[in-house]
């Protein structure tokens, strides 16, 4: 096993254990893992070794008045605050860390003051984390933050990575009063973050979770009376907004990680542009308002911005040129490696260097980053074998795998503590990327890709998300690089060279350009604005907008003026994706909402049902024959999911396990699926309707529901008996061969989804009669673009 060389190859002077004997191990397949040569690291300042701004660019720090972020390309630095202050702070020295405000600088004193405001520091455990607390980058410029944030009604926060934007911002504002009787909402991007840091804060608070700081993610929410810090998803906040509006209840708003763009963010960024204009009594922009007081100018909203990597000018342009605040420093140092030569695949080379780190380098846990569900299961698989057979005196080795699709307990075990002389070994794609400590980490491995979803609109005419496997940007790299060094000084090694690095884009296009709109502007409608007059950051292609005010018309949630209709704002209630909300409404009609939330409920999980091992396609097929429906993929998930209920009435968790594993289901999907439907069941009781109407044995029922939703994507035979042509686009395709109707001829069908290989496939079939495409027919001619 040849290793990776990081750097200019120069000795492992450069690495805390310089000098230190460095070992060979067999691996299985006889070949050597050899010392790895943590060379050179990229850039070297002080001694201290950094990444570059993902920006190219950096605050300004030393007084030259220079405004913002400067244009320039120049190193950023990560400073230990504690100790050694980069070259370019030099001669700076303030009582702290220095902050830019706008290019003004400003000096913050440490604050002398009780950070605990409303926590009881009683315990050591309490105190401890008051201690950190205070050690905190962000600590020193505690009241300086505090006095600014006051002073404004929108600020945007730029603060390196783990210098305590997220977890301490929320808690000054607590502590200071600035927040009032509000609520304080924290967006984060990915819930795993969002519950993760929930509970920092709550044990940083001395409270328990729930009580002064809660949480609100998607199917699951720990929230109470005495709540006054709620992280969530920004999904959840934008889903709040339907049912009050100017979102009252919350007096300030801290949209975290805001570098991400995804479409939630943007939506939220917006409509808060809207609020605090009705909000704050025509105030804002400053000074600019005509005193169109609103009703709820009593209960003004500030919003704070947040990121370590942001375009922050941008942001602030975006909110009438609002104030910039820079945090600098961070606790701890990170050193970065480039890979000497760029690695052809990328999954071997993280494999070998994490034994390259296992073998030679001191204990900490390893965080590695890569694009997704396969590539981490193959790495997982590979790492377990190979440490199995170190030899007895090494540490042993502990995997975590972590992606969207584990349900939350399993995710929460990243968490955990490691067992004594155990090296744990978490294998993420990027929803560990932003905003999370995970306690143990020392050592990063970036593989430099991750998935993203792209809408492909114009090839399949009716278009469709598709995930795709790319490079990083610069912003994901040192969001990456920031997961270490939280706790003590970290290393970040990057499987890609720095020439690569260099060459990467700044950060990635905001999801709104990229992907389908279909369920953002049902959103908008609902509050009755038009995703198409929106004041968005950036604009979103006119292609998207026509296409989801097709598929809107298509699902009947508009009508011709494009006005809401009743079913649209029935199917913006649901939390599913219009497309399947309105297949349950059309259930209700047709008698069969048990079968078609059941459907649902799975179609909404995050990982697939079946597992599609093309190399066992066989034998799954021939094991699955008896959940098997004649109509197609939808009824054999009705009939998998009972048949697994069953199971799982009579026999033991482990049972229940192996009896999915023999049968190619996965049992994440299932329990996942069950939660989703409680929860759909629930808010079909709101609603007054009965979801336990059931098809019984007619299906046609469940299929002319289900074609409701996906009214998009259906398509006919053509007359070679084998190929499909859309009804709404233009693409010819196939059945894909791992569907229960793959070796079937039938006139109709209508599919979840489509995904290329060697031609288009349409996946999640199920038969129709052609006599429901009549219906649409029409629905075509009056659309009117
Ligand atoms: N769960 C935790 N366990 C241990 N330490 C923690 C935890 N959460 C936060 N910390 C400590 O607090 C520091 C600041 O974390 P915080 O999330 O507030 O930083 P941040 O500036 O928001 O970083 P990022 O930009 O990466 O989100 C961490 O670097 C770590 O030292």
């Amino acid at each position: 096993m040849p290793a990776i060389h990081f750097g200019d190859g120069s000795t492992a002077k450069n690495v805390e254990q310089a000098g230190q004997q460095h070992r060979r191990l067999s691996s299985p397949a006889s070949s050597k893992l050899q010392r790895m040569s943590p060379a050179s690291p990229s850039v070297t300042m002080n001694g201290k070794i950094n990444g570059v701004h993902p920006n190219g660019r950096q605050p300004a720090v030393n007084g030259s008045g220079k405004a913002g972020l400067q244009s320039r390309k120049r190193k950023h630095v990560y400073m230990d605050a504690s100790d050694d202050e980069p070259a370019d702070t030099k001669g700076h020295k303030a009582n702290g860390v220095t902050i830019n405000v706008n290019g003004r600088d400003q000096q913050f004193r440490r604050n002398s003051g009780n950070l605990n405001g409303t926590s009881s520091a009683g315990s050591s455990k309490s105190r401890e984390l008051q201690e950190q607390r205070k050690q905190l980058p962000i600590a020193q410029g505690r009241e300086a933050l505090i006095e600014q944030i006051a002073n404004h009604h929108v600020t945007v926060l730029l603060g390196e990575t783990g210098s305590g934007k997220t977890t301490q911002v929320p808690q000054y504002l607590l502590e200071s009063g600035i927040a009032g009787s509000g609520i304080i909402a924290v967006t984060q991007p990915r819930r795993v973050a969002a519950t993760s840091l929930a509970a920092r804060v709550a044990a940083e608070q001395g409270t328990t979770l729930g009580g002064l700081v809660g949480y609100s993610v998607r199917f699951d929410e720990v929230a109470g009376p005495d709540m006054r810090i709620k992280y969530m998803t920004d999904g959840m906040l934008v889903r709040e907004l339907l049912s009050d509006p100017l979102l009252t209840r919350y007096s300030v708003v801290v949209v975290d990680e805001a570098h991400e763009r995804t479409l939630r963010t943007d939506l939220l960024i917006t409509k808060l542009k809207t609020i605090l204009k009705k909000r704050n009594g025509g105030i804002f922009p400053e000074g600019k308002g005509k005193g169109k007081a609103a009703a709820t100018s009593g209960n003004p909203l500030k919003v704070i911005i947040m990121s370590a990597t942001l375009d922050a000018e941008k942001f602030s342009k975006f909110y009438n040129n609002c104030k910039i605040l820079y945090v600098k420093g961070r606790q701890h140092s990170v050193k970065i490696y480039h890979t000497a030569e760029s690695q052809v695949d990328y999954v071997d080379a993280a494999l070998r260097t994490f034994f390259q780190i296992h073998v030679d380098h001191p204990p900490g846990d390893v965080l590695i980053f890569l694009p997704g569900q396969e590539d981490i299961e193959s790495l997982d698989k590979s790492i377990r074998l190979y440490a199995n057979r170190l030899p007895v005196d090494k540490m042993a080795v502990m995997t975590c795998p972590m992606f969207a699709a584990l349900p939350p307990a399993q995710q929460a075990k990243i968490f955990q503590s490691t067992p004594t002389n155990t090296r744990k070994c978490i294998l993420a794609t990027n929803i560990a990327e932003t905003s999370i400590t995970i306690p143990g980490i020392k050592y990063v491995i970036d593989t430099g890709k991750h998935k993203e979803k792209l809408h492909l609109a114009h090839d399949t005419g009716s278009g469709f998300d598709a995930l795709l496997t790319r490079d990083i940007t610069k912003s994901s790299a040192m969001q990456r690089a920031g997961r270490a060094g939280r706790e003590d000084k970290g290393y970040c090694f990057r499987l890609y060279t720095e020439e690569a690095f260099e060459a990467m884009a700044v950060s990635s296009e905001p999801e709104i350009r990229r992907t389908s709109l279909t369920s953002a502007a049902l959103q908008l409608k609902c509050l009755d604005e038009d995703i198409e007059d929106l004041d968005f950051m950036d604009r979103p292609d006119v292609e998207s907008i026509m296409s989801a005010l097709k598929s809107l018309w298509f699902l009947n949630a508009i009508d011709k003026s494009r006005r809401i209709t009743d079913a649209g704002r029935s199917m913006a209630a649901f939390p599913l994706e219009p497309n399947l909300a309105s297949a349950v409404l059309e259930s209700v009609k047709n008698t069969c909402t048990l079968e078609v939330i059941d459907i649902v409920s799975v179609l909404s999980s995050t990982s697939k049902l079946f597992f599609d091992i093309s190399d066992e396609r066989e034998a799954a097929a021939e094991v699955r024959r008896k959940f098997r429906h004649r109509s197609g993929d939808h009824m054999t998930i009705v009939n998998a999911l009972r048949s697994y209920q069953d199971v799982a009435a009579t026999e033991s968790k482990a049972a229940r396990k192996e009896w999915c594993r023999k049968q190619y289901l996965n049992e994440r999907t299932l329990l996942e699926a069950i939660k989703i439907r409680d929860q759909l069941r629930a808010t079909c009781e709101k609603m007054g309707i009965d979801w336990r109407t059931s098809a019984q044995d007619d299906e046609k029922l469940v299929t002319k529901s289900l074609f409701r939703g996906l009214v998009l994507h259906s398509a006919l035979l053509q007359p070679d008996g084998i190929t499909f042509k859309q009804v709404y686009g233009r693409s010819v395709i196939k059945i894909h061969p791992g569907s229960t109707l793959a070796d079937q001829k039938v006139p109709a069908i209508i599919y979840d989804e489509l995904v290329y290989t060697n031609h288009i496939y349409a996946r999640g079939v199920s038969a129709i009669p052609k006599a429901f495409l009549a219906e649409i027919s029409i629905q075509i001619k009056n659309w009117v673009a």
